[in-house]
């Protein structure tokens, strides 16, 4: 068969595939509109009888087994709605696009291959007889991103199994054509992957489903690792990998997991906008994003917490002795220390506090070491203060009872309204009660425990220990000191308490003293989570890890990052940090897996930006060409607000999005004062949840993560980066150019770009 006829016979498939996608969406709408008008009909149904009056406690009971059963059906008509739903976004994620691979299998024994088709969701036809379609997670799938032709393995659930792989075909098919297709024998062609590259939106991050590569195949489907480690360079697809695992793992454990078990620790709300689209356009749920700073404020409420933002713009002034006692509190000692110290605690080193009401001590810091002291010995910390707690809520019991005898809740009681007096019957009703005695009687006691209700809150919430000055403590006896400046570690804790007194935190404090406080009262753990992520883990210390590792401690953890991007850091081997990593968290089975192709960038923005790594030789460039990076030079501040403004039109010309990274907010927020009156620009700030197009100005910790068709490094001077800290920064910068990347410099070149060939670069002065 000639090439044209087989792509005649291959563009038929698809346009039947097309027509039976098209007629099954029209079934589908019909039975959703069903299913929508039946779900109503129940939830009316069920509303009319919920309102139903139950004065007589005969028609209660029956009324309450009605609405039991009507409460069922409503969940049974939403559940139907919903999986029908489901099954419209999936036939409407396929209709255009139905596939993008095709592979023929003969298994040991048959005669003839079998031919297989790959999209993002499965499709049968309307028969129900035969798979259309397959599910790009289908066990025979894996067979498609990881086999060459010949014979291959492939798991499933059943164990491993061995067929041969006769053909390997991919196509691009763009609204029912197939604008592209071929044979192939390599895990996914580069020339696909080329145009995916090519024509990348920047709005939003885009699934990588079609082009998927063998190493990041290994990560989606790694289901056994408890610590998969993905050291990737800048590029690489860590995060499309993940997000691709995240889709895997839903479909892989769809019977014991959900979205809402996995959580994602993201670097900035802009990222996680920037990434929410990928999941859905692979037809499932996204899962739950948290920041760092999300995560630390619920857990330390009232407290205002230093961000990694915040932190990042102070480091840059820090002394060496600063850095080094920042160091020891972010290191897994320290976190050793804790859990010894926490374990070894008595009576007198806990920090009791008076519990307060209305300004007045109402359970003293004495009673309540009192009540502590009467647990028995041999019981855990953690029981003992439970027992304190339920011996103090009892006593607090007690005191409603004699509260609400006072004269206050009867002159109270005396000036609520009708409604309030019912509201505060709550689930009983007044004739429940034998007599208007009974009745006052009730209503005193809930009106006081209303009022006291804040001291039953302050003791299920253990504020009767003072965590912060029980951490005070832990810093004044620890002997980590050892490898500090002992006064510089003073200072520290002086600073700490102060900023306490102001209710402020550091960021490096928060990860020991959560832990501290956790290992005392036995809380703070979340036993549901089945799945942590968590990407640029080189902006996260080690105790932070060990703190997420103590919290979610079910969880299995995939960490990702690149140690070359440390924005705070000096870059470590990776080596080093992965193997730091696996025995601070305990791994039982950890896996490591490394990224060394770079896919964002052009080769040549590659190119240059490994030029400036000591060790970027392991990288390697995508082969996708464009112009060199472009370095332009000027020494006053006129002209080079001249060039840049100039450069940032130009490139607006020709590209969508073009961002002007800077090295911190400040130096953000300048660069747009002096562009806007000029041009449309937007400066975004550490609140921005959106990302624009257009001109943008960012400082480089806010772009994490993200990439612009066009990137502007601003001021790369030897006087703005003149620190060996800066690589990192400049790599990072540099990394999240996708087609066009310019240096400007004020004055002289930082040397760490200069020490690049020059080969790399395109230079232009002027005087
Ligand atoms: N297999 C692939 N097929 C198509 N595109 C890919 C593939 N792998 C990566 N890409 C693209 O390369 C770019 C970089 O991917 P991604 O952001 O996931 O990398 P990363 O390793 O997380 O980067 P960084 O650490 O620099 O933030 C994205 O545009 C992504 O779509």
């Amino acid at each position: 068969m000639t090439e044209q006829d087989e792509r005649q016979l291959e563009q038929q498939r698809v346009t039947n595939v097309q027509h039976q996608i098209v007629e099954q969406i029209e079934t589908t709408k019909d039975l959703l509109t069903n299913a929508h008008d039946e779900t109503r009909a129940v939830e009316q149904n069920y509303s009319d009888n919920a309102s139903v009056n139950t004065y007589e406690v005969d028609d209660a009971m029956e009324t309450n087994a009605m609405i039991e059963q009507q409460r069922q059906l409503v969940r049974r008509a939403v559940e139907s709605e919903s999986i029908l739903r489901h099954q419209l976004d999936t036939l409407n994620n396929l209709q255009g696009s139905p596939y993008f691979g095709r592979i023929d299998i003969k298994d040991p024994g048959e005669i003839n291959s079998e031919k297989l088709y790959i999209g993002i969701a499965s499709l049968m036809n309307e028969e129900k007889s035969e798979f259309l379609i397959y599910d790009w997670r289908a066990p025979i799938a894996g067979v498609y991103y990881n086999g060459t032709l010949g014979k291959v393995h492939y798991q499933t659930p059943a164990g491993s199994q061995t067929t041969e792989l006769t053909k390997k075909r991919q196509f691009t098919i763009k609204n029912g054509e197939i604008t592209n297709m071929f044979d192939t024998d390599e895990t996914v062609g580069d020339e696909v992957l080329q145009a995916a590259l090519g024509s990348q939106n920047d709005q939003y991050m885009q699934n990588i489903v079609a082009t998927i590569q063998k190493e990041q195949n290994d990560i989606i489907r790694d289901t056994t690792s408890d610590l998969l480690l993905v050291q990737g360079v800048a590029g690489s697809g860590k995060t499309s990998a993940i997000l691709q695992r995240i889709a895997y793992l839903l479909y892989h454990s769809r019977a014991s997991l959900n979205a809402d078990q996995i959580v994602l620790f993201s670097p900035n709300r802009l990222f996680s906008h920037y990434i929410s689209e990928v999941l859905p356009s692979l037809g499932e749920r996204n899962m739950r994003q948290i920041t760092l700073a999300e995560f630390l404020n619920r857990r330390l409420e009232g407290l205002d917490v230093q961000t990694i933002f915040e932190r990042f713009e102070t480091e840059q002034s820090q002394t060496n002795n600063q850095k080094a006692v920042q160091t020891v509190l972010e290191g897994a000692e320290c976190m050793r220390q804790v859990a010894r110290y926490a374990a070894q605690l008595n009576i007198d080193d806990i920090q009791f506090t008076n519990i307060l009401f209305e300004g007045q001590v109402f359970f003293s810091a004495d009673h309540i070491k009192n009540i502590f002291a009467k647990q028995p010995t041999a019981i855990h910390l953690t029981d003992k203060i439970l027992a304190t707690k339920n011996t103090l809520i009892r006593e607090l019991k007690q005191r409603i009872k004699a509260e609400a005898k006072k004269d206050w809740v009867n002159e109270e009681l005396n000036h609520l309204g009708d409604e309030d007096i019912l509201n505060l019957f709550g689930k009983h009703r007044p004739e429940e009660f034998d007599s208007e005695d009974d009745q006052v009687r009730y209503l005193s006691r809930r009106l006081a425990r209303r009022r006291l209700r804040i001291v039953y809150d302050a003791i299920y919430n253990n504020y009767f220990i003072d965590f912060y000055a029980q951490y005070g403590a832990f810093l004044r006896q620890s002997d980590l000191t050892d490898s500090v400046d002992y006064d510089e570690w003073q200072t520290m804790i002086n600073r700490y308490q102060h900023q306490i007194e102001f209710h402020q935190i550091e960021l490096m404090h928060c990860a020991p003293l959560l832990y501290l406080r956790d290992l005392i009262t036995g809380s703070g753990q979340n036993r549901a989570l089945q799945y942590v992520f968590i990407d640029e883990m080189q902006d996260y210390s080690v105790a932070s890890l060990i703190y997420f590792k103590h919290v979610f401690a079910n969880a299995k953890f995939t960490i990702l990052g690149d140690s070359e991007q440390a924005l705070f850091k000096n870059i470590e081997l990776p080596q080093v940090m992965l193997e730091r990593l696996s025995t601070a968290l305990n791994a039982k089975r950890p896996n490591l897996i490394s990224l060394n192709r770079s896919y964002r960038s052009t080769t040549e923005i590659t190119n240059f930006a490994k030029a400036m790594l000591p060790d970027g030789d392991q990288i390697t460039a995508f082969s996708r060409h464009g112009s060199r990076p472009r370095i332009v030079v000027r020494y006053d501040s006129v002209g080079a607000n001249d060039a840049l403004l100039q450069e940032a039109t130009k490139q607006a010309d020709e590209y969508k999005t073009v961002a002007i990274l800077t090295k911190n907010a400040k130096q953000a927020n300048e660069v747009f004062q002096v562009l806007h009156r000029h041009t449309d620009v937007s400066l975004l700030t550490d609140t921005d949840r959106t990302l624009p197009t257009g001109i943008l100005v960012l400082p480089i910790y806010l772009a994490k993560g993200l990439e612009f068709d066009a990137v502007i490094c601003y001021d790369v001077s030897e006087n703005n980066y003149g620190n060996d800290r800066s690589i990192g920064i400049l790599y990072t910068m540099a990394s999240r150019a996708m087609h066009a990347l310019t240096l400007l410099s004020i004055g002289s070149v930082t040397p760490y770009i200069t020490g690049a060939p020059a080969e790399l670069l395109e230079i232009e002065h002027k005087v």
